[in-house]
């Protein structure tokens, strides 16, 4: 496997920031980056602890996520989302973490279907720059069969950039670029942060009158 070709550096750098952030608990996770213009895409090995840097973190795969190499690599589990995402959009990067915060909001809305965000400067991180407007992040069943989640999730995969919440499991985001990716999933995990946060001040000054 070649490692330093551009796509392979891009994503190992980016798989490097967010281990900084400690998004990576318990081998969760899994991230994958388009070859240009190209029916291949890089994604991190299954099972792997993704805060470790190797050789063998990534491995390409086609469009039905299935090895374009000779390897002993398993490509992660939920390749199937990424192949959704890549099949139907112009994205070229994939980014799936699991936070305590994804978690906890995706329960606390998950009832709902979705989660809703507004009157939040960070929304423009994710391209959308008009003041009122909203941030709609869907909330689906997780279901434990890969190929029915990802037929639950292709439902919520229409534009080049977006971000699905896996009930009680984690976030997928997309964007056009590694660039983009990053930075909607660090808009959203700021927005987790501060509804906890906000829900968290509003009960106790509920409780107090
Ligand atoms: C250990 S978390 C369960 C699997 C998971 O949800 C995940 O994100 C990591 O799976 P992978 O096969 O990509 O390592
Ligand atoms: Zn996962």
């Amino acid at each position: 496997m070649n490692t330093d070709t551009k796509e392979w550096l891009e994503l190992a750098e980016i798989k490097a920031e967010l281990a900084e952030r400690d998004w990576f608990m318990g081998t969760s996770g899994n991230l994958s980056i388009r070859e240009p213009d190209g029916p291949t895409f890089y994604i991190t090995a299954s099972g792997k602890d993704k805060r470790k840097q190797t050789d063998s973190d990534f491995l390409l795969v086609d469009l039905k996520g299935s090895p374009v190499q000779e390897t002993e690599l398993r490509p992660s589990a939920e390749t199937l989302l990424h192949t959704v995402i890549y099949g139907k959009t112009k994205a070229n990067c994939v980014l799936h973490v699991h936070t305590v915060e994804n978690n906890v909001v995706s329960e606390l809305y998950g009832d709902e279907g979705s989660v809703t965000f507004r009157n939040q400067e960070i929304i423009k991180a994710t391209g959308r720059w008009d003041e009122d407007s909203e941030f709609r992040i869907p909330i689906i069943y997780n279901h434990g069969d890969i190929p029915l989640l990802a037929e639950k999730f292709n439902l919520h995969v229409q534009d080049d950039s977006g971000a699905v919440l896996i009930r009680n499991h984690g976030i997928t985001v997309w964007g056009k670029s590694g660039f983009e990716a990053k930075r909607i999933l660090e808009a959203c995990e700021f927005l987790f942060q501060y509804q906890l946060l906000l829900n968290t001040q509003l009960a106790h000054t509920a409780s107090l009158t």
